[in-house]
């Protein structure tokens, strides 16, 4: 299915909330969550969504529509992994109707979309593609363990110039590993800490 265009997606679901992670980190917006991800990571908190097949499909149309009854001009599309999907018709079809669009992705499958902003967030789990590096809008990196400050790194190595790095506590290891953040960023002034603070707000 990848890189065919796709008159229409399986949808796991769509809400209106308040990004909660990064640059956009309290800005209204309408998240998009297509079912499938191939990634595998041990810690995802949206394992639900990796069976694309348990998702219904919906026309792009409908998908828009369901965004234009809410006030907020931003949408976001995540997953899953959205980009197992070729996502230039949801992407012009949000920008016909004046959405902004932006995306959460691992960066393991080819970009497709014109989009606004990318979040790019790699895994272990699946290598990133090489495109994503030159992209990224942000690099946000999942922090696990103290290995993965390395690991940022190497990729931060990479990205472009402008892009905004994070640093993402993994939710559960967010106790264990946010006093090491904290020092991290202190001493390493490039990077900047998101925290997921929609759990905090207990808003989806
Ligand atoms: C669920 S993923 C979906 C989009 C895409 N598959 C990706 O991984 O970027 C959305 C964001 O949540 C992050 N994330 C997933 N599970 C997490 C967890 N347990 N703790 C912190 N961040 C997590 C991901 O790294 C990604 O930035
Ligand atoms: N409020 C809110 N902000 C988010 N930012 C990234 C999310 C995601 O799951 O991609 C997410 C999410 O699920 N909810
Ligand atoms: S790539 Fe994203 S959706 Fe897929 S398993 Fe990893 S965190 Fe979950
Ligand atoms: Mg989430």
């Amino acid at each position: 299915m990848t890189e065919t265009i796709q008159s229409k997606l399986p949808i796991m679901e769509a809400f209106y909330t308040i990004q909660g992670e990064g640059h956009f980190s309290g800005t209204p917006a309408y998240f998009i969550r297509l079912g499938g991800c191939d990634v595998g990571c041990v810690w995802c908190d949206v394992k639900d969504s990796w069976d694309a097949s348990q998702w219904p499909e919906q026309t792009l149309d409908e998908i828009v529509a369901g965004a234009q009854a809410y006030k907020g001009r931003l949408a976001v599309i995540t997953g899953g992994e959205p980009l197992m999907y070729n996502l230039d018709e949801l992407t012009a079809e949000l920008h016909r109707n004046d959405f902004k669009a932006n995306i959460e992705t691992s960066g393991a499958h080819p970009l497709s979309g014109s989009w606004d902003w990318i979040c790019f967030s790699p895994k272990k789990f699946k290598q990133p593609r090489e495109e994503f590096y030159e992209k990224a809008d942000e690099l946000k990196v999942v922090v696990y363990n103290k290995s993965d400050f390395k690991w940022a790194e190497s990729h931060a190595a990479k990205v472009n110039p402008d892009c905004l790095l994070y640093l993402q506590p993994e939710w559960d290891k967010s106790e264990k590993m946010l006093p090491a953040i904290i020092d991290y960023v202190k001493d390493n002034p490039r990077w900047n800490i998101s925290l997921q603070t929609h759990k905090f707000m207990q808003i989806p």
